[in-house]
């Protein structure tokens, strides 16, 4: 019981204070139901004896019922209040699962909320199969696994007080011998059932996050497992990692109901127990009376354990994902209260800005070298930049770092004078981003131009302004559906060309005032990426392009070139400085066609 107080209350204050409200009362009112049931029950018990027996029944104060006529209404009384108790028992569910369903919104969006706030580092090392998992599935299970079962604890624990109240009160021994013998059985549950039990939970969340991974990932490599004929391999793994989580949850069902049988044969064995101890303390009337009293009291206080005991077990099993669901928004949440308390975001002058970077170094974590060192280098603002240089010298990692989301570990950003970290929001929506791989969503053109879910949210002037500057506005207009027609999942109605295209309009649909391209013409064809370069040529001046390019005829033209080789910027310049100072640059600005001196040095150049 101790293990289900842990976890609730953490999970209590995860929720609004009107939710904490809405629950104690939903507690309350559970109890109050329960409170019924027993008093009914008491007054049949009362009852009992004088209808068996033929014998009046008198009740205190009422005094003798059967000279007044009562007992049959009284019968009847009881009747209805055992009806009303059950309707309003199907009231109370109706609203509450109805609140309950809006407390799993409330822990969903504080954990999605926590997750994108969440530094970039951290969501890097996090497997987003496991997040959409916890998200969905994960919310899910902790409202009706957890929160839900243990709300109607109160309610149980009712009846359990009420039911023992009777019981000391009519017969004070058996009470006491009724009362230790079960909480030797609730014991025995809470020591061995239990703790497989939170052990069995793991291990199902741990295979079925297993599960969804490999589907996952198996479905974004289709093409390739499909050509390489690697289904059946695949196919494998994924009716392994099945089996595993299938028998996890069958182990879980089983768990679950071995209480019930627990309780069951202890309801028998304490038939014996109680009747026993009857007849040794009053002869067989007393047995009688014993076994009677503990038939009452069982009637209403088995199914009562059962029940705890299948919340315990629920809860048990699902607090696996309720103990990391309120770990993830704390250290969200308190990484967001500590990242605005240490950096009060500052609003950037309206006009560009130059870009400075001192000293920066940034590694990995884990990693045995630096991704990043000691680069210090200027950006002036509206000029046309480019990093080149071969594959991992550290091209993407000093992006990530420039549009703030990789924290360098040593040196500084500064952007217009100011430290990157005091004007990281106003900063960052000032930047389009076009990163190497596009990710379109099942959605229509015009949406995925605009980044947007809600189609409401579309400005469709700026949706052709920006497809017509990404080269892409004559080819969707071509196409059935316009703007409006949809990319399908992924993007796959699109060519490869079309999509980097439709990621070149997403970053400048907002008219940024820093456009940031990784390797985002990789795709086009010659004609096309020529025409895509031109018109970001276009922007010279008023905005600020940072390039990332194996492909060296995107670059030509750029105001300075930097090379970096091993995590450092070993040379800049215009390109024919650089050129001129690094042998592998010149090789392959010669392979392209666009310098004469291709003397020595190895290939390494990008
Ligand atoms: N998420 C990561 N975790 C650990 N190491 C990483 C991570 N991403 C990149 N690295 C390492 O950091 C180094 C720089 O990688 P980066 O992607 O910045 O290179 P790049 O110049 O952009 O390469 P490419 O041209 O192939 O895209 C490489 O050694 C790479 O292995």
């Amino acid at each position: 019981m101790n293990s289900i107080f842990k976890i609730i209350g953490p999970l209590l204050r995860t929720l609004p204070e009107g939710s904490r409200r809405f629950l104690t009362g939903y507690g309350a009112a559970s109890a109050a139901l329960a409170l019924l049931d027993v008093v009914a029950l008491g007054l049949v018990a009362a009852l009992l004896p004088g209808l068996v027996g033929g014998t009046d029944v008198v009740f205190p104060v009422l005094g003798n019922l059967t000279e007044q006529g009562l007992v049959l209404p009284l019968l009847g009384a009881i009747c209805l209040l055992i009806v009303f108790k059950g309707v309003l028992a199907v009231l109370l569910l109706r609203f509450a699962t109805r609140r309950f369903a809006r407390h799993e919104v409330a822990i969903g969006d504080r954990l999605f909320a926590a997750y994108l706030a969440s530094p970039w580092e951290q969501r890097l090392g996090r497997n987003s199969a496991e997040i959409v998992r916890s998200v969905d599935v994960g919310v899910g299970i902790t409202v009706s696994g957890v929160l839900m079962p243990a709300m109607t604890l109160f309610g149980e624990l009712g009846t359990l007080v009420a039911v023992v109240v009777v019981l000391f009160i009519a017969q004070p021994l058996i009470a006491v011998v009724t009362m230790v013998y079960l909480g030797l059985v609730a014991l025995l549950l809470a020591r061995v059932i239990s703790p497989r039990a939170v052990a069995i939970g793991q291990e199902n969340r741990e295979w079925s996050n297993r599960t969804a991974k490999v589907l996952y990932e198996a479905l974004g490599a289709l093409k390739e497992i499909t050509l390489a004929g690697r289904g059946p391999e695949v196919q494998a793994q994924v009716h392994a990692t099945r089996t595993k989580s299938a028998q996890a949850r069958a182990a879980a069902i089983q768990i679950s109901q071995i209480p019930r049988y627990i309780l069951e044969t202890a309801l028998v064995v304490g038939f014996a127990l109680v009747g026993g101890v009857g007849l040794t303390t009053a002869g067989p009337a007393g047995a009688v009376s014993a076994v009677g009293l503990f038939a009452i009291a069982g009637f209403r206080l088995i199914p009562s354990l059962t029940r705890m005991q299948a919340v315990q077990s629920s809860v048990n099993t699902s607090a696996s994902f309720a103990t990391q669901i309120v770990k993830d928004i704390k250290d969200g949440e308190e990484q967001m209260a500590r990242r605005s308390a240490e950096r009060p975001q500052r609003e950037l002058p309206a006009a560009a800005a130059d870009l400075v970077l001192e000293q920066v170094s940034f590694s990995y974590p884990g990693a045995t070298a630096p991704a990043l060192r000691d680069i210090s280098i200027r950006i002036p603002a509206g000029s046309h930049v480019a990093f080149v240089g071969s594959s991992g010298a550290g091209k993407s990692t000093l992006v990530d770092v420039l549009l703030g989301l990789l924290e360098p570990d040593g040196g500084r950003i500064l952007v217009g004078g100011e430290p990157l970290e005091f004007v990281l929001e106003s900063w960052r929506r000032r930047i389009g981003y076009v990163p190497q791989e596009v990710s379109l969503f099942d959605a229509s053109v015009a949406q995925n131009v605009a980044l947007a879910w809600d189609p409401k949210k579309v400005d469709r002037a700026r949706v052709e302004t920006a497809l017509r500057r990404a080269q892409l506005l004559e080819t969707v207009l071509g196409r059935e559906g316009g703007i409006d027609a949809l990319v399908g999942e992924r993007g796959i109605a699109l060519s490869g060309g079309q999509r980097q295209r439709l990621g070149i309009a997403r970053a400048l649909y907002d008219d940024p005032l820093v456009l940031v391209m990784d390797e985002a013409t990789s795709a086009l064809d010659t004609a096309t990426e020529a025409a895509v370069t031109a018109a970001i040529s276009e922007l010279h001046g008023q905005v600020t392009v940072i390039t990332v390019a194996h492909r060296l005829s995107t670059i030509r033209n750029a105001d300075v070139v930097f090379f970096m080789r091993d995590g450092t910027v070993a040379a800049s310049g215009t390109f024919d400085d650089v050129v001129a100072r690094v042998p592998d640059f010149a090789r392959q600005a010669a392979l392209a066609g666009l310098a004469t001196r291709g003397e020595a040095g190895d290939s390494t150049a990008g």
